[in-house]
């Protein structure tokens, strides 16, 4: 069922929110210490922060171009699922293309099987920076869109590891240098469709997992995102990520724990069915993910590079030397291969 994002449901009262930072996107861009001295402490701890796009320019055109892209998976997902797959991303291959529901690796004891689908569209496929796969022709002619959004979801991203790195007392082009636009990388676009669970509340939407990139952008419109708490008192639990109107929701993924030998946090995350009565409605997320490209080596930078590395992300395959220098692109195949997507 489609819903325009004004009569949404509204969130429930009653639960509790992950108290994430709010940032100011204005603040950032303009170098305001104070927000950025925030942001620092926001991924220091929950590695998640909310981010007010609608207070500059720059955010107001990202958020249009992901009302645009909600649009789109409307659109996109409606096709049969025989057509869906004949796009299917091949696991271990490439992240990009069709993920049917019920394939991510479950990682919550309980094993219930996930009921998110995605489409994931390469940045490298749209702008030209690497030969493309197929996709639906329904992505395909929006394809001037997706370039617009892959290009303001990775300014967005750099806005932000700029910000880090001078804070950090790094090069302020420290971590763009391991990210650039124009080098094939794993950064696309993820649009995602979670039915309406329908009285299925054990249903899960997406099994607890960490991003494995630099920064993610999200933008969802109805609740089902939590994250496990860092509050004194509460970690470990799951707390819910309300969604803010106006806001984005950013996170930082494994490569920035790597490159910072785990002072920069990426939190376990997982999508539930949406509360209450917004569980009644098909859930939606855009996502941009901002991850290394695939020649930058997956070790911690600078000061960071003191011969100690903290183990991100659990275990590779059996046989994997874990202390060996992996490149993005090799770290990037081998994460998908412990996620199943
Ligand atoms: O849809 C969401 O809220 C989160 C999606 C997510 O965590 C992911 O795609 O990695
Ligand atoms: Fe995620």
């Amino acid at each position: 069922m489609h819903s325009s994002i004004q009569d949404l449901p509204p969130f429930p009262e009653d639960l509790h929110l992950a108290p994430i930072a709010q940032i100011s996107s204005s603040k950032l861009l303009s170098g305001d210490p104070q927000e950025a001295a925030r942001v620092l402490e926001a991924t220091k701890t929950y590695g998640f922060f909310y981010l007010n796009l609608a207070d500059s320019p720059e955010g107001q055109t990202l958020l249009s171009e992901s009302e645009q892209l909600l649009a789109l998976a409307q659109n996109v997902f409606e096709l049969p699922v025989e057509e869906k797959v004949g796009y299917a991303l091949q696991k271990g291959v490439s992240l990009f293309g069709y993920k049917p529901a019920g394939t991510v690796k479950q990682t919550d004891k309980d094993l219930r099987p996930d009921t998110t689908e995605f489409f994931n569209i390469s940045k490298d496929h749209m702008h030209g920076i690497a030969d493309s796969r197929t996709y639906p022709p329904q992505i395909l002619r929006s394809r001037e869109l997706l370039k617009e959004f892959t290009q303001h979801g990775h300014q967005c991203g750099m806005v932000v590891l700029r910000t880090l790195a001078q804070q950090l007392g790094l090069d302020p082009e420290e971590f763009l240098d391991l990210n650039r636009f124009d080098k094939p990388s794993g950064d696309h676009c993820r649009l995602t469709r979670k039915f309406a669970h329908h009285g299925k509340e054990n249903a899960i939407g997406l099994p607890s997992h960490t991003d494995f990139g630099s920064v993610t952008i999200l933008f969802n419109w109805l609740g089902g995102l939590q994250i496990e708490s860092r509050t004194e008192g509460r970690v470990g639990e799951w707390e819910w990520v309300k969604p803010m109107p106006g806001h984005a929701v950013i996170n930082l993924g494994d490569a920035m724990v790597k490159f910072t030998n785990g002072l920069l946090k990426s939190a376990k995350h997982r999508v539930v069915p949406s509360p209450g009565p917004q569980g009644n409605l098909d859930r939606y997320s855009v996502v941009y993910f901002v991850r290394p490209h695939n020649d930058a080596l997956m070790k911690p930078v600078g000061p960071f590079d003191n011969g100690a590395t903290v183990n991100v992300a659990g275990k590779f395959s059996a046989g994997i030397d874990e202390k060996k220098v992996f490149t993005a692109g090799e770290w990037m195949v081998q994460r998908a291969i412990q996620l199943g997507n």
